[in-house]
């Protein structure tokens, strides 16, 4: 379960990124963050994972505070962001080996679960390979698996599906279906419409630091349908379909 109350985040002093933001992500949801480029989804993913601070407000991830029980909350998570050009150096297996140490999982069951992750997601060959050498997809899956591989309470996932092939972008919503199921908590941003509508349990829309609503899809359209000013924002959101 994540919370926020009140978070806001300007840059520069200028421009606020997220304004007076609250949001409650339930356990057993796939819960969907979307809006349009800009409209703060990553700001706001950076702040719940403790990348960069609020200006003014309160984030607990399962009832641990972010600001004052950091190490407490990141135990909670595993986060994927929306660049997965990191540890570039690394081969893959010895990235995963990197996460499972810095989470402590035991060596049978880090092996373990490598093995049914690199079957998952087809990269079991390239294991063996430097994250450098990967395409696109190939590092987002890395990212992925790093995360998957401590078995995480709750995903965090910025934009996870962008650049990913048919086949690994089932995999990974499947996962999330049977982690929501499991009743643990799945929350990831988008700005594609269609894919919030495919796999998400409830879905809140931000756009310019705001949330402008948030419950089920069916209660979206309900709401876009009766809310003029948000159909632009709605034919935005469809535009990337
Ligand atoms: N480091 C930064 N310095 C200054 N402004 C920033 C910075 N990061 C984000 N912003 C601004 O904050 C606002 C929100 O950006 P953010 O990256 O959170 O949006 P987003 O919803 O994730 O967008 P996208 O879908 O394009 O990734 C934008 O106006 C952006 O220009």
């Amino acid at each position: 379960m994540i919370q926020l109350r009140g978070v806001t985040k300007s840059y520069n002093g200028t421009i606020k990124a997220v304004d007076q933001l609250n949001l409650d992500v339930p356990k057993g949801e796939i819960f969907g963050f979307l809006g349009p480029n800009g409209a703060g989804k990553t700001t706001t993913i950076k702040m719940v994972t403790g990348i960069i601070r609020p200006d003014a407000g309160e984030i607990t991830i399962n009832g641990k505070n972010i600001a004052t029980d950091t190490l407490e909350a990141k135990r909670q998570f595993g986060y994927v962001p929306d660049s997965p050009d990191l540890f570039l150096r690394l081969k893959g297996l010895e990235y995963l080996s990197f996460m499972a140490d810095i989470y402590e999982v035991p060596q049978q069951l880090r092996k373990e679960r490598i093995q049914q992750l690199a079957n998952r997601f087809d990269m079991s060959d390239a294991l063996g390979d430097t994250i450098q050498s990967y395409s696109h997809g190939m590092r987002q899956k890395i990212m992925i698996m790093g995360v998957l591989v401590h078995h995480p309470e709750v995903w965090i996932l910025d934009e996870p599906l962008t650049g990913l092939d048919p086949k690994s972008s089932f995999t990974l919503k499947e996962m999330m279906r049977e982690h929501a199921d499991s009743g643990r908590t799945v929350f990831f941003s988008t700005h594609v419409l269609e894919v919030a509508e495919k796999l998400c349990d409830r879905v809140a829309i931000i756009n310019k630091g705001k949330i402008l609503f948030c419950g089920t899809f069916p209660e979206m359209q309900q709401h876009f349908q009766s809310n003029h000013s948000l159909e632009s924002l709605f034919l935005e959101l469809t535009k990337h379909e």
